[in-house]
């Protein structure tokens, strides 16, 4: 069976230019019994699963792992629960007036896949999109623009889950930056706030896309609020790609191009421990029989924020790793193309500069991933 492609025309037509998204063609069964019928596994792919350990203290963990899951953030399960119900009650909302490039708001829209135009394979995920630029646009107030045209479609859950990420995106920033010895204005890290409320319908056959192409988040701290089905969202540790688990109540946090660059990498700690700051590539696979919903609240820089290594970082000698970039230069390049593992931040590498973490890292972290754990009693991070 062909791959659900650029060449599959009518596909395509029906999906992105008809504005039904991926949802739309589960709903409808437009062509999925022609699928169904040629699909013959289910195959998820050689990944392997180990997991990530679930922990609560901060710094070692973004430092090690880079991918961790928060606890005791005060956001409670039934909180989260009607988060994720009333996120998959939009999905059944009427969408096309909010489709990306011609949506009745600047600052909410709705799309399919990642770059549906460039994409040699569509991603099997629909997600509205918001953006809270904090000068300009209340966040709240998109919704009450949007709410005019739909009915009830979770406004009050969406907007509360949005003003619960903010502090804590705030506190591990803060935590993180002071762990550099370095200060950084809050429009730096924080200067844009966005969030993708991402729905994944089954998908008649996982083997032959992905729900979320793989890629590094492009941000400074991505805040994940996902779902209870297994085997979705994993993460490259070098040559391997790592399970990460849901798990009851807890939030999946990322570090994004952006703080690594800040950090040049890495800094270097005590006791001669390199830490190491780093985005790391990701993806979602679909599932033949389950839908997912997930929100990702971004924190980034500041449009117009130029970012470069923190000079408090430098060590002796040390050079800058990658050339200083406005980010709404890089926004545009990471969103002018299909998902590229980490490609946008090798397009800003400096020559001649070797990129020794990723060796590193994946040896610190297959010798022993999941004692990685650290103790619970630091009181650094309480909301
Ligand atoms: O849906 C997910 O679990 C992850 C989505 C993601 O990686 C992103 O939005 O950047
Ligand atoms: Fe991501």
């Amino acid at each position: 069976m062909a791959p659900i492609g650029l060449t599959d025309v009518a596909l395509t037509d029906f999906v992105v230019n008809q504005r039904h998204g991926v949802k739309g063609l589960v709903d409808k069964r437009v062509t999925t019994e022609k699928l169904i019928m040629e699909a013959a596994t289910t195959g998820k792919g050689a990944l392997s699963t180990p997991v990530i350990p679930v922990i609560d203290e901060i710094c070692e963990a973004a430092a090690t792992l880079v991918f961790f899951q928060i606890v005791n953030h005060g956001v409670s399960v039934d909180e989260q629960n009607e988060l994720r119900a009333a996120g998959r009650g939009f999905f059944d909302l009427q969408k096309k007036r909010y489709w990306e490039g011609s949506s009745v708001s600047d600052t909410a829209w709705y799309m399919t896949s990642f770059n549906p135009y460039k994409e040699a394979k569509l991603e099997w995920r629909d997600y509205r999109h918001f953006e809270y630029l904090s000068d300009q646009v209340d966040f709240a107030a998109t919704w009450t623009f949007l709410l005019s045209f739909d009915e009830d479609c979770g406004r009050d859950e969406v907007v509360n889950h949005s003003n619960r990420m903010k502090p804590i995106g705030r506190k591990i920033l803060e935590i993180l930056v002071n762990n550099l010895n370095a200060r950084v204005e809050e429009q730096t890290l924080m200067g844009t706030l966005r969030m993708n409320v991402n729905y994944y319908p089954e998908c008649p056959d996982p083997k032959l896309t992905v729900g979320t192409g793989h890629h590094c988040d492009i941000n400074t701290l991505t805040l994940l609020l996902q779902d209870d089905i297994l085997g979705s969202l994993y993460a490259r540790y070098g040559d391997k790609w790592l399970h990460i688990p849901p798990v009851m109540g807890a939030i999946v946090v990322n570090i994004g191009d952006m703080l690594q660059i800040l950090s040049n990498d890495r800094y270097k700690s005590v006791e001669h421990l390199f830490f190491f700051f780093l985005s790391v590539e990701h993806l979602v696979m679909a599932s033949r029989f389950l839908s997912r919903i997930s929100f990702a609240y971004y924190c980034g820089p500041s449009y117009d924020s130029v970012i470069e290594l923190l000079h408090e970082v430098l060590e002796n000698g040390e050079k800058p790793l990658y050339k200083a970039t406005m980010y709404s230069d890089y926004m545009k390049y990471y969103f002018a193309r299909p998902h590229t593992g980490s490609k946008t931040i090798k397009s800003i590498k400096l020559p001649g500069k070797k990129t020794r973490w990723y060796k590193s890292a994946s040896l610190r972290l297959s010798r022993n991933p999941c004692q990685l754990s650290v103790s619970s009693s630091s009181s650094s991070f309480f909301f």
